[in-house]
C-alpha cells in the first residue's frame, strides 16, 4: 500500500518521512476541516474522511485532533477513517476563547508563512507585526512579502522602516505579485517538500500571486472561486496547491481565519469590554474598587464567573505576547523605547487582538 510511487506522491505534499502506517493503513494530509468531517489529501485525490472515535471523546484536548496541515493515518472503509495524527513538525495556533479558554490550531506542519501586505494604502506595519508574532513559536519561519511595488512611490522608503521594526533576519521581499520573474525570488520557500501559506488582507494579491506561481498551471478562475450568499468570493476547493517548483501552498478557510485574528480586534468579549465602560473609574482595576461594574456584574449574576476568568486568563496571554515581542523589538533597536506593538487591555485599545 505504501509502495515507492506512494511515498513520492506524499513527499510533493509535504511529507518528510516521519512513520510509515501500520499494515492496511493509508496515509494523507489533511486540507480542509468542516463540522461535518475532513479532506484529505494522498498526493493524488482529495477525498472525505471521519475522524475515529477516540479523537472525539470529551475532554481530550482540540489540539490532538486531526488539524489542516497534519499527516494522518487512515482506516480505509466507507468513509474512511482517521485513526492517527502524525508527528506534527511546526503548529500554527493561537488563543481561542469561546465558552472554555482553549488553544486552538489553525493549522500544522507548515515551513513558511508568506505574510502579503500591498505597498499601497494596505500597507501597515503595525498588522505585520502582529502576523509575526503569531507565527512566532510555531516552527514555521515567517516571511514578508510586499506586492505592488509597481504601483507605488517610495517602496525603498518603506522597506528600509520595516527592516528597522522588524526581528532582525526577516526576510523582506517586494514583488510584483503579476510578474512570474519578480515572484520567482520565492522559489526558496517553496522547494519540494516545504509547505508555505499566503496571508493578508482582502485585495493585498494573494489570488494573483498564488496564479502567477502556479505558472502553466494556472486555475480557471472558476475552478477556486464561488459566491457566497453575500456574494464575496471565497476560496472553495483546491486547499492544497502543488506548485511547478515542488512545493505546496495551503489554501483554506481556516487558513483565513489567521487573517482574522492578525488584523481584527476579536470582540470575544465585547460584552466585558462593554461593562467595563460603565465602572466608576476608567482606570478601574474590576477588584475593590468602589463603583466598579464588573464586579457588580458579576454579584448579580450578569456576568458568570467563569467567563470573567477565561476574559483574563487571554488578556494576560496578550499582554505576554505583547510584552514579548516589545522586549525583542527593543533589544534590535539597542535598547531604545518603542511604542508597544498592541496595547495589552482589549477595552480601551482597539489595536489589540
Ligand atoms: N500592479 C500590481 N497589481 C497587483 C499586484 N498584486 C495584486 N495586484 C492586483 O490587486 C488586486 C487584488 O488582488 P487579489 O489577488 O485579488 O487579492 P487577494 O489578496 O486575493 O484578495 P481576496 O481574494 O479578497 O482575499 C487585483 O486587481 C490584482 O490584479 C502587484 O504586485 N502589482
Ligand atoms: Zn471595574
Amino acid at each position: 500500500m505504501t509502495d515507492a510511487q506512494t511515498i513520492q506522491r506524499l513527499r510533493h505534499i509535504g511529507w518528510r518521512d516521519q512513520d510509515l502506517p501500520g499494515e492496511g493503513r493509508r496515509l494523507a494530509r489533511v486540507v480542509a476541516q468542516h463540522r461535518a468531517g475532513y479532506e484529505l489529501h494522498d498526493g493524488g485525490q482529495v477525498f472525505s474522511a471521519q475522524p475515529a472515535g477516540h479523537f472525539l471523546k470529551r475532554g481530550l484536548d482540540p489540539a490532538e485532533r486531526p488539524a489542516v496541515g497534519d499527516f494522518v493515518e487512515i482506516e480505509p472503509g466507507k468513509p474512511p477513517h482517521i485513526q492517527i495524527v502524525q508527528p506534527r513538525r511546526t503548529v500554527l495556533s493561537r488563543a481561542a476563547a469561546g465558552e472554555r479558554y482553549e488553544r486552538q490550531v489553525i493549522a500544522t506542519n507548515i515551513d513558511y508563512v508568506l505574510v502579503l501586505t500591498g505597498l499601497d494604502g494596505d500597507f501597515n506595519p503595525a498588522r505585520i507585526e502582529r502576523y509575526l508574532s503569531l507565527v512566532e513559536g510555531s516552527g514555521a519561519q515567517p516571511v514578508v512579502v510586499l506586492s505592488k511595488p509597481d504601483l507605488n512611490e517610495g517602496v525603498e522608503n518603506r522597506i528600509a522602516e520595516l527592516k528597522m521594526r522588524l526581528p532582525e533576519g526577516t526576510p523582506i521581499h517586494a514583488i510584483n505579485g503579476k510578474d512570474p520573474a519578480s515572484a520567482s525570488v520565492l522559489a526558496v520557500y517553496l522547494k519540494p517538500g516545504d509547505s508555505a501559506v499566503l496571508v493578508g488582507s482582502s485585495g493585498a494579491g494573494k489570488s494573483t500571486l498564488t496564479n502567477t506561481l502556479l505558472g502553466s498551471q494556472h486555475m480557471a478562475i472558476g475552478d477556486v472561486r464561488g459566491h457566497d450568499s453575500r456574494g464575496r468570493h471565497t476560496t472553495t476547493y483546491r486547499a492544497l496547491l502543488q506548485l511547478p517548483s515542488g512545493g505546496c501552498l495551503i489554501d483554506t478557510p481556516g487558513m483565513r481565519e489567521l487573517k482574522l485574528t492578525g488584523e481584527e480586534n476579536l470582540d470575544l468579549f465585547a460584552d466585558i469590554d462593554a461593562l467595563a465602560e460603565n465602572c466608576r473609574f476608567a482606570d478601574c482595576g474590576h477588584g475593590s474598587e468602589p463603583g466598579c461594574a464588573i464586579q457588580e456584574a458579576l454579584h448579580d449574576g450578569e456576568l458568570t464567573p467563569e467567563r470573567w476568568r477565561n476574559y483574563l486568563k487571554l488578556r494576560d496571554e496578550r499582554e505576554e505576547q505583547a510584552n514579548l515581542l516589545e522586549s525583542r523589538l527593543r533589544r534590535q533597536r539597542g535598547g531604545r523605547p518603542t511604542v508597544k506593538p498592541h496595547g495589552p487591555r482589549g477595552s480601551r485599545d482597539r489595536e489589540g487582538w
